[in-house]
């Protein structure tokens, strides 16, 4: 399997584009228009086998063509669940992803540690601010067979590049043929500098 396809999830301003950007660029950029979901492509050789990355960047707001959360899912090999540390909201709505990923029995491995399901808390500079704990992220990783990563898309880009590897390595040794009805936006990197110091600003 070269392709493997990963959905970044959670709510919004959880820092899911910021990990993306991350990860493609290596660098941090504090502002991002999110009016439009994205898919952004990336080759990568894992294991000495050469990869094609696809991302997909879902857009928080209502907008054109979005594709529902069934459809993302079902799109999906991989799944990156994002929330804030100091968001307890976005924590919630982590667990009610993870949760229907299971009810729906996606990411399902023969062994969990190759789990394709991501448990992310970033923004964990901010943890003078913090509203989950690191427990609590690591019991709900547990309790959804995933992987736990605490991380800051602002100051770890060793961490951010490792995770995203690794959801690619696991997701590429458990590749299933799939439904392959993607999410509607297709974009390539172009679009993604194109978002970067986009229309709708936000402030950390
Ligand atoms: N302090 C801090 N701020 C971050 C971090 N990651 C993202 N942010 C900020 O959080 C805000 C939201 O980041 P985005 O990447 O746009 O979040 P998103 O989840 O893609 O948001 P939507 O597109 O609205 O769903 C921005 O102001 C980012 O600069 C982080 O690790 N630390």
């Amino acid at each position: 399997m070269n392709d493997i396809k990963l959905a970044v999830l959670g709510s919004e301003g959880v820092g899911k584009s910021a990990l993306i950007v991350r990860f493609l660029t290596r660098r941090f950029i504090g502002e991002y228009a999110s009016s439009s979901e994205c898919i952004y492509r990336k080759r990568l050789s894992i294991d000495g086998r050469q990869l094609n990355l696809e991302l997909y960047d879902p857009c928080s707001q209502p907008c054109e063509g979005k594709s529902s959360l069934n459809e993302q899912m079902h799109w999906a090999d991989g799944f990156v669940v994002v929330y804030d540390i100091s968001d307890r909201s976005s924590f919630v709505a982590a667990k009610a992803i993870v949760h229907l990923i299971r009810e729906l029995h996606l990411g399902v491995t023969k062994r969990d540690m190759d789990s394709v399901v991501f448990l992310v808390g970033n923004k964990q500079d901010l943890c003078h601010v913090r509203e989950v704990s690191r427990e609590e992220g690591q019991r709900l990783a547990a309790e959804g067979k995933c992987q736990f990563y605490e991380l800051s898309a602002a100051e770890h880009y060793q961490e951010v590049a490792l995770m995203f590897s690794k959801v690619a390595r696991n997701a590429g040794l458990s590749g299933k043929a799939k439904d392959r009805r993607r999410p509607s936006g297709s974009k390539s990197m172009a679009k993604l500098i194109n978002n970067v110091f986009g229309k709708r600003r936000k402030s950390v």
